[in-house]
């Protein structure tokens, strides 16, 4: 056992915050040497170039007028030797790539569900959600392939807190280093309980510190046009859905799509944290994720029609992953009940494309408003801090009836 897994929950955050501390006074060690060998060779490069020598020129008022500060970030490579993925997290991820590829493409007749808060805020209560997960996956397993939540990362519509990954202390103090480091021990913590791990990749560089532990990955409606977000999970060992974007197009999740399944060269960093050139493959497993817009929900049999159609005329499979929440839901979290009947009803009487579904879960039904200033202990546990969420009993009786369909569907 790693030292790490025997944190109770609640500690979690201290010692992320320690371990950022020394990982963080290593880096400024190795970075000063660094800095170091490139001034001492820097000029005699320029000399054997035939360069002269570089004129100080002045750059106040011209370089970094709008930036408050630059502070260095553990590194991946550092953060995965102090936390390594053990033998049990490995086979629970190898495992739920395996389930979710294998029904994506067909082969597996199962659904996926991705279940899960809108938003991870407080460790404690995300590994008791797990645990109920856990219990689901054993109840469900014969028809369902669940699949947790465990998002980091928030994409806003305008100004407002960014995730656990940004400001896990949720008070605008916004230490990254500790999220990054307590976001990769929860992962680590929730696959060691068996349950896969989904995540919206939503920076170019949170990826790396969580690799070998996601299972899928979601693009989200902010983002799918993105062409850095393309790009990056072209090279993603997990399976990825795109959403429809804001406005409800369909199109842009399937340019996505095509655009993934594509090899891609660009910008990135290697494990160390150092700039690289990327080389990817191109992600087959790319499928469209319907989650209605601003103006009304897309899960009706008429859209999975429709969405199928316009697949078939760009030669993708007819697949797709339906998401119970955000436009589909109208943001009424009692509104993924209605989702989730209709959607059990299309599986049910042979809808094929319908791959899986996502649900937005949390220990307690609703949502809270979170006010950095205020202290997180003023907050409800187990509720959603971002969009409100079903509680247990609610999802139990929709992974009941899911399951049901997907028995239904494969008789
Ligand atoms: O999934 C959560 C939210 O819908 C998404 O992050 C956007 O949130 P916002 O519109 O409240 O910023
Ligand atoms: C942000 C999300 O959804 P969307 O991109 O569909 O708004 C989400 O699933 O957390």
């Amino acid at each position: 056992m790693e030292p790490h897994e025997e944190i109770p929950a609640d500690r979690l955050l201290e010692v992320a915050q320690r371990i950022a501390d020394r990982l963080l006074e290593l880096q400024e060690r190795v970075n000063r040497q660094m800095d170091a060998t490139a001034s001492a060779e820097l000029p005699e490069i320029r000399r054997q170039l035939g360069y002269g020598t570089a004129e100080p020129v002045e750059l106040d008022g011209l370089v970094n007028t709008r930036i408050a500060g630059l502070s260095i970030v553990v590194t991946p490579e550092a953060v995965a030797t102090l936390l390594p993925v053990t033998a049990d997290s490995a086979a629970t991820t190898r495992a739920g790539r395996r389930a979710v590829t294998d029904i994506v493409s067909g082969a597996d007749g199962r659904l996926t569900v991705i279940a899960g808060p809108c938003s991870i805020h407080d460790p404690a209560a995300t590994v008791e959600y797990a645990g109920f997960l856990a219990r689901m996956r054993s109840r469900y397993a014969d028809d369902l392939e669940i699949v947790m939540r465990t998002y980091t990362e928030k994409p806003r519509t305008e100004v407002d807190w960014k995730g656990f990954a940004y400001d896990p202390y949720l008070d605008g103090s916004n230490r990254i280093s500790v999220g990054l480091i307590a976001t990769r021990m929860l992962m680590l913590r929730i696959t060691a309980m068996g349950v896969p791990v989904a995540a919206e990749p939503l920076n170019a560089l949170t990826p790396q510190y969580v690799n070998g532990l996601v299972t899928y990955n979601g693009v989200g409606a902010r983002n799918v046009t993105d062409q850095t977000a393309r790009e990056r999970v072209s090279g993603f060992s997990s399976v990825v859905g795109f959403k429809n974007s804001p406005e409800g197009s369909i199109e842009a999740a399937i340019q996505a799509i095509v655009a993934a399944r594509a090899p891609h060269e660009f910008l990135g960093i290697d494990q160390h944290g150092i700039t690289a050139q990327l080389s990817t493959l191109g992600n087959e497993t790319g499928h469209v994720i319907l989650r209605g817009d601003k103006n009304g929900p897309n899960y009706s049999a008429e859209h999975v029609a429709e969405t199928r159609a316009l697949l078939a005329r760009r030669g993708l499979p007819e697949v797709l992953v339906v998401d119970a929440s955000h436009g589909n839901s109208q943001k009424n979290h009692l509104r993924q009940i209605e989702v989730v009947h209709d959607l059990a009803r299309q599986i049910a009487s042979g809808e094929q494309a319908i791959r899986g579904v996502m649900v937005e879960s949390n220990l307690v039904a609703g949502r809270q408003d979170l006010d950095l200033q205020r202290e997180p202990n003023g907050l409800t546990y187990g509720m959603s801090v971002t969009d409100a969420c079903v509680d247990p009993e609610t999802t139990t009786a929709m992974l009941d009836e899911l399951a049901a369909a997907a028995r239904a569907r494969r008789a």
